[in-house]
């Protein structure tokens, strides 16, 4: 119930309309319980005293009746239909936003498939009970109540018959209901590792025909799949054993009442009349009351799929500083400054030590500094820190003097920057793709970030920038794509500038071509470049040595290749050690 109760902010705005819909559903129902009184109407006066207009009257009734309550629940239907579907679809926009404003701690947690059937699965389900279990719960109780009150104003002690095994049925769902919610989590938690596995499976399934994985990998979907079938087996084996409680026992007290009723009739105690409308009042009872057991496990899974929705939900977002003070006071043209930080991933395992454990290291305005270590000596990790995709442990880093810390982020990544070693590129044309980097660049801008970058692939594509790239679009190579993502880092010329080894996947001859382009952009931004290779290293006016979680020596090429004994192996034993790793 609070799992549910969680819905109403939702359901608030379209309040009037569920209401009445229940209300139509619940006078529909209603109708249905005056047929049995127009039955009794029937037996004793026109059928008993032979009158045939009069049983045609009653007939005329029970259509009029029958057809009324079709005709509520189509209204009832109609009423429903649009909200819950707006509904629907603003919990989905919620769920999005709040998914792209995590951070991307959040993100490395969790399995993208966990996220996508939350977004998709549970928010159908959570539709589909508003709009159908919630008001059928409530119909079919208002429906049994009435009934019961009709059945015992025709006699209370025939009522009494199929009230009493309600209290013990009702122990006995609660019971199964329990576990029932038990497996349904299980069964939607295992949908959600399904969808991680497909999706995988359909992003890596290159790798996996490569090293023809496929039939392990057709193993390991098999056994997932298997684990979801036992579940679900268990929840049907479950709603089984509660459907066949709610069906038997209720059966079992009409039989009783039957033959009570039956006595009490050839005693002259009850009218024939009476003792159809009881059992005709008692039949129409059998739907709302068999229904409980199905409405309930269907508002089991709601409560399920509402708990996994508001599980991501309520995961907090890191405070933003948008209002407060930027402590520090700007100096002007001080570059970026790192100041004694400290990192370590919030998935760490516990005993790990820190990754950085005290970096200090100054980029004056204006300069690039390459920054060079070993393989997972943390530069990725360090470069991240910057636009605060991770927020630092430790420490300060500072962009002209202002704390990065207290910048709100909207501001600081307007200022930074970033390409990844992994270029992205989205379903999107080669337009949008590069001028994501700054929406209000226009076409001589992105002309000029398009030839910083060498891509001058693009004007030979079918439709030159509007051409269609990324997963649902042209196939790029490495190295376009990684091009395509300095573009996008250079567009809006940038106060500071992140790269990520950002021409690793580049040919000799272009990573020159590329590298001349990139000198003039660097010369008016602040740059830090997570170099592999001595010609990228050469882009730089300094190289800065990240080793045990620290900056060991910075100086030029030259110098460092002169003094510093581990950057003069990393630079010549670079090739061996990255096909190595
Ligand atoms: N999301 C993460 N969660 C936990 N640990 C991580 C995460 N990403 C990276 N690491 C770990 O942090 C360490 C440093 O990784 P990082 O990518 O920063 O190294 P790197 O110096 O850039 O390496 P390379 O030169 O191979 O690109 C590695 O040991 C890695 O396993």
């Amino acid at each position: 119930m609070r799992s549910l109760l969680r819905l109403w902010p939702y359901a608030r705005p379209v309040a009037p309309r569920l209401f009445g819909s229940m209300a139509v559903a619940v006078t529909a129902s209603c109708m249905a319980l005056l047929i049995p009184l127009v039955l009794k109407w029937t037996v004793d006066g026109p059928v008993a005293h032979r009158d045939p207009r009069g049983v045609w009257l009653g007939g005329g009734l029970v259509l009029l009746l029958g057809l009324l309550e079709a005709g509520l629940f189509g209204v009832r239907r109609w009423l429903i239909a649009r909200p819950m579907a707006g509904l629907e679809a603003r919990m989905r926009a919620d769920l999005y936003r709040h998914l792209q404003r995590l951070p991307v701690a959040f993100h490395d947690r969790w399995g993208s498939g966990q996220l996508l059937s939350r977004g998709t699965n549970d928010l159908q389900v959570l539709r589909m009970f508003l709009s159908f279990p919630l008001v059928f719960l409530v119909v079919n109780s208002s429906t049994i109540v009435v009934g019961f009150a009709i059945l015992f104003a025709q006699q209370w002690t025939l009522g009494l018959i199929p009230l009493v095994p309600a209290v013990p049925l009702m122990v006995l769902c609660t019971y199964f209901m329990g576990r029932y919610s038990l497996a349904s989590r299980r069964a939607q938690d295992q949908i959600g590792d399904l969808t991680t596995l497909v999706e995988e499976s359909v992003l890596g399934i290159r790798i996996i025909k490569a090293f023809g994985r496929h039939r392990s990998q057709a193993e390991t979907f098999r056994r997932a799949a298997h684990a979801l079938r036992g579940t679900e087996l268990r929840k049907a084996r479950l709603l089984a054993d509660v459907w066949m409680l709610v069906t038997a026992v209720p059966d079992v007290a009409l039989g009783v009442a039957l033959v009570v009723g039956a006595v009490q009739v050839s005693d002259d105690k009850l009218s024939a009349g009476t003792l159809v409308a009881f059992l005709s009042t008692a039949l129409a009872l059998r739907w709302p009351i068999e229904s409980l057991g199905w409405l309930l496990s269907m508002s089991n899974e709601s409560a399920t799929a509402a708990d996994r929705y508001f599980e991501v939900m309520d995961t907090e977002l890191p405070p933003d500083h948008t209002s407060a003070p930027e402590t520090g006071g700007r100096v002007a043209d001080d570059g970026i400054r790192f100041t004694g930080v400290r990192f370590r991933y919030p998935d760490a395992p516990d005993g790990t030590p820190d990754l950085l454990t005290g970096v200090d290291l100054h980029i004056p305005t204006g300069q690039t500094m390459a920054l060079v270590g070993a393989t997972g000596s943390g530069k990725t990790s360090l470069t991240a820190l910057i636009p605060r995709l991770y927020e630092a442990t430790g420490g300060r880093i500072t962009l002209d003097g202002v704390d990065a810390a207290r910048l709100p982020k909207e501001r600081l990544r307007a200022m930074v920057s970033t390409a990844f070693e992994e270029p992205t590129l989205f379903s999107a044309s080669v337009r949008e793709n590069v001028l994501m980097g700054a929406p209000q660049a226009g076409e001589a801008e992105l002309r000029r970030a398009l030839e910083t970058a060498q891509c001058g692939f693009v004007d030979e594509l079918p439709q030159g920038v509007d051409t269609q790239v990324g997963e649902q679009g042209l196939s790029l190579s490495g190295g376009q794509r990684q091009r395509l993502a300095l573009a996008r880092a250079v567009v809006g010329r940038p106060r500071f500038l992140v790269l990520d080894d950002p021409l690793s996947a580049l040919d000799v001859h272009t990573e020159a071509l590329v590298e001349g382009a990139l000198r003039e952009v660097l010369a008016t931004t602040t740059a830090l470049v997570v170099a592999h290779r001595p010609s990228t290293v050469l882009l730089a006016d300094r190289v800065a040595l990240l080793s045990g979680g620290r900056i060991t020596a910075v100086g030029t090429h030259h110098q460092l290749l002169a003094e510093c004994l581990e950057y003069r192996q990393l630079m010549s034993g670079d090739t061996d050690e990255r096909s190595a790793a």
